[in-house]
């Protein structure tokens, strides 16, 4: 279902920032694009189209031809043969890097070296180690760099977030995460997700399921994971193509909280027919006095719903935030990437955002990743250099 979603948020991003496109100010921030991969239309290309204060300047593929027809088929005024050039190119301020997962820290670390704010594509890096040379270098350098997780900037995620900042509904108990897709969706081969090389996996495409659950736990690490299951990818056994896992956190928000989280590349059809297009990622808490659902946490813009139910009364309300409470920016055809084009421009410009994730989230995050893999016995990944490293000293 998870393709479906991209698919539909593709459509989205282009009819509303082609019929919403913004008069520009005098000074963008001026984006270059590192790889011409699929999610940079909805991610960055459109929704810079509907945004006043940013532009996208150059994008850079491995070969200049591939890049020359992007950039035209685009409207990118300029395109390089070779990601280095593009960093060497004064002219940009900000990089959106959407290469491969083993090659998001090299290129981020280039990138920052270079002297440009960074928006890096989910997961942050291969493994923690990475994930922390890599904040030592953002804060060295003084550039921004920020985790694209872009369902956290969206009204629906900031709502569910404020109820459970009231504490109305007590400690949370347990959670359970889910995001899968069915079988075929993602063909088996040649696809970024399968090479172990690049970091796939289901783990490290869905990391949303662990996204969601530290974000509205406020969990940092893990107190320890109970189990890890991963089910292998019979071409290379190294890879995940689904991930179960149970985990315990103690956080400000409750003490051993149970989270269950599961993330599936090849959702088995029911009754070996029908796909289970309706499995949206979702996420369950379960709070001493209540229990909140959120539907479609990871795309709210296309569609969402939050249910709260409070256990006192037993009654059951439904939710939907497509635009946020207080008069804050935001449009109801606005989508996540939007939203969070809009605060990564906000701290280029020096303006509070109205949110951030931070280098330590973003850590943790990569921590709890490894541990799960280090439970379930496939170990932590590895970034494409290090594999290339590797090889060169055998
Ligand atoms: N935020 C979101 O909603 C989403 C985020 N993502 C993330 O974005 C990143 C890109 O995903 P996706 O759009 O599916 O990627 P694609 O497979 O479409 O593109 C990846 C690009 O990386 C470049 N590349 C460099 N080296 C290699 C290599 N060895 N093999 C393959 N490609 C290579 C290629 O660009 P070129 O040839 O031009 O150099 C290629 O087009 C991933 O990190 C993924 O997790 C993905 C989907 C949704
Ligand atoms: O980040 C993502 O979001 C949507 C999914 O379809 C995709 O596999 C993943 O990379």
């Amino acid at each position: 279902m998870a393709m479906a979603l991209q698919i539909s948020s593709f459509i989205h991003q282009y009819f509303f920032s082609t019929t919403n496109p913004a008069p520009k100010k005098s000074d963008p921030v001026r984006f270059g694009i590192l790889s011409t991969a699929l999610i940079n239309s909805a991610a960055l290309i459109y929704p810079v189209q509907a945004h006043p204060e940013s532009a996208v300047t150059a994008i850079a593929s491995r070969e200049l031809n591939t890049a020359e027809k992007y950039a035209k088929s685009y409207k990118i005024p300029k395109a390089y043969g070779g990601y280095q050039k593009l960093l060497d190119d004064p002219e940009i301020d900000a990089i959106y890097i959407s290469l491969p997962n083993g090659m998001h820290y090299e290129w981020a670390k280039k990138a920052l070296q270079a002297g440009k704010h960074v928006l890096l594509e989910k997961p942050f890096t291969a493994n923690a180690d990475e994930a922390r040379d890599l904040v030592r270098v953002a804060e060295t350098s003084g550039k921004h760099l920020l985790e694209a997780f872009h369902w956290r900037f969206h009204p629906a995620a900031r709502y569910v977030e404020s109820i459970l900042s009231t504490g109305k509904y007590g400690k949370i108990l347990s959670t359970r995460a889910s995001m899968t897709t069915p079988t075929g969706t993602i063909p088996r081969g040649k696809n970024i997700r399968w090479s172990y090389d690049l970091a796939g996996g289901a783990l490290m495409d869905m990391t949303y399921v662990l996204s969601s659950t530290r974000y509205f736990t406020h969990a940092q690490t893990p107190d320890y994971v109970v189990s890890a299951h991963s089910k292998n990818y019979p071409h290379d056994e190294r890879v995940d193509s689904g991930m179960i896992a149970e985990l315990r956190f103690t956080t400000p928000r409750g003490s051993d909280i149970k989270s269950e989280i599961r993330a599936d590349m090849e959702n088995p059809y029911l009754f070996h027919l029908i796909p289970k297009l309706w499995e949206l990622p979702d996420i369950r808490i379960k709070c001493e006095k209540g229990e909140i659902y959120f539907y479609n946490f990871m795309m709210p813009h296309l569609y969402h719903y939050i249910t709260i139910k409070d256990k006192h009364t037993g009654k059951t309300e439904t939710v939907k935030r497509y635009v946020p409470e207080d008069g804050k920016p935001g449009e109801s055809w606005w989508s996540t990437y939007h939203y969070q084009l809009q605060a990564f421009v906000d701290k280029v410009k020096g303006r509070e955002p109205e949110h951030w994730i931070d280098g330590n989230d973003s850590i943790a995050q990569m921590e709890c990743i490894d541990a799960v893999y280090e439970k379930c016995g496939l170990g932590r990944r590895k970034g494409t250099h290090e594999i290339i490293a590797s090889q060169n000293t055998v």
